[in-house]
């Protein structure tokens, strides 16, 4: 989030986020990402790396390129990159591929970062798995999993899941009155 911004005093830095965010009447994830994106406008071209201005600036698989397109602009609708995904996808997307760790704020885009990586690199002729995404909760696979799908709906590429049941979750499974 923007450092200038005055604190709304009473309030936890969470909280004050979640309230600036209701004031403008946008979901904190919206203003998160509106404030990283204006940032990527701004003048912090300190990187050494290349960045993406466009989605079109990506080396998408050509063989994907225009339904991958399709899915970030008609079933995203998204119209540029944001900031971490302007400095981090053309590392992910061009040869030699690069490992990366990345970090941003909550709501700055990370999820397409990886999403459309995986989604670029498998190759939809072949017929089984190619891309594995690990997370820490079964909330975190469901979003995955959507944003996956609507990102490849043009592409054939199938995006599934699977839950590991632990001794632990299998018994909260069995008992209704044990929290989540
Ligand atoms: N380039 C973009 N243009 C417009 N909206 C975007 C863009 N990238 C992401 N968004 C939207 O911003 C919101 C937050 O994105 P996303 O969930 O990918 O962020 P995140 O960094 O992975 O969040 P978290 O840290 O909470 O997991 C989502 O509603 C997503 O659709």
């Amino acid at each position: 989030m923007d450092s200038n911004h005055e604190g709304l005093p009473g309030l936890e830095p969470q909280n004050q986020e979640n309230d600036r965010a209701k004031i403008n009447g946008r979901s904190a994830n919206e203003e998160a990402w509106h404030a990283t994106s204006a940032a990527a406008d701004g003048n912090e071209s300190g990187t050494i790396y290349s960045s993406a201005v466009s989605f079109e600036d990506l080396d998408i698989s050509p063989k994907l390129q225009a339904e991958l397109l399709q899915g970030l602009y008609v079933e995203m609708g998204f119209t540029k990159p944001s900031r971490i995904q302007a400095q981090t996808l053309p590392l992910i997307l061009q040869h030699p591929y690069k490992s990366l760790i990345a970090q941003a704020h909550n709501g700055s885009g990370k999820t397409t970062c990886f999403a459309l990586a995986m989604l670029s690199r498998v190759d939809a002729s072949v017929n089984q798995p190619q891309a594995l995404c690990l997370c820490p909760t079964r909330e975190l696979v469901a979003q995955n999993v959507m944003v996956l799908e609507k990102m490849g709906k043009f592409t054939s590429i199938r995006t599934t899941s699977t839950i590991a049941v632990t001794p632990a979750s299998a018994s909260r499974q069995a008992d209704p009155f044990v929290g989540p």
